[in-house]
């Protein structure tokens, strides 16, 4: 996983409850205008895009997995070598959305590490009648899991590239940040 100058390589994993949209989120980012009303379970697919996202170009390695049940064992070849994770779940299955933080406790322990970049999405956002988890639970969530979060609609193509640059933005925080200013030290204060 070297990085060029010129170009960054990122492995981002899609995770998240069977049919909440991983696969249509994906397509449709990868390859739009792509919307398939059908369901077919994903095992495991790979994508590629490359983005520049603020400045810098990232070569994007897209790994959307096969939904995952509460007691779902934790797939060990996400938890190695992944710099990202899009968690997702449909606002319309309060199910889907209480898996989010087995999903993200279940990455940590794996990957024994006490952070990773991640963006919550809640998809199917054009379902507004079915809705059965509100903005302010979703944002909370994020919160709580230190994680960026959207809602995006894979159908209408709403907030789709944003979910992915909410995370390339929670990778460039961890792995690239921009340099700390200079702090000020205690013998400066009053000095002009
Ligand atoms: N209304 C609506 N339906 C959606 C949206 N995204 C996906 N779907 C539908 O939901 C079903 C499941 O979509 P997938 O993208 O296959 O879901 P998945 O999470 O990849 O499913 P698994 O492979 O089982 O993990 C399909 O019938 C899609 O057409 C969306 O944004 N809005």
């Amino acid at each position: 996983m070297s990085d060029s100058a010129a170009t960054m390589k990122r492995k981002v994993v899609i995770m998240g409850s069977p049919s909440v949209g991983k696969t249509s989120l994906t397509q449709q980012y990868v390859a739009p205008p792509t919307y398939n009303a059908s369901y077919y379970p994903t095992i495991e697919d790979t994508s590629h895009k490359t983005v520049t996202y603020n400045g810098v170009q990232y070569e994007c390695e897209i790994i959307d997995s096969a939904g995952l049940e509460e007691y779902s064992l934790f797939p060990g070849k996400y938890g190695i070598g992944v710099h990202g994770y899009i968690l997702v779940y449909s606002i319309t299955s309060r199910q889907s959305f209480e898996m989010i933080p087995i999903v993200h406790d279940k990455i940590l322990d794996y990957a024994g590490l006490e952070k990773v970049p991640c963006v919550v999405v809640g998809q199917k956002l054009d379902l507004q009648s079915e809705r059965a988890v509100t903005t302010a639970e979703g944002e909370a969530l994020a919160k709580k899991l230190n994680a960026g979060f959207i809602e995006s609609s894979a159908k209408d193509n709403k907030n789709v590239s944003k979910a992915f640059d909410v995370l390339l933005a929670e990778m460039q925080k961890e792995y690239n940040p921009a340099p700390e200013k200079k702090k000020s030290s205690w013998w400066s204060w009053g000095a002009k």
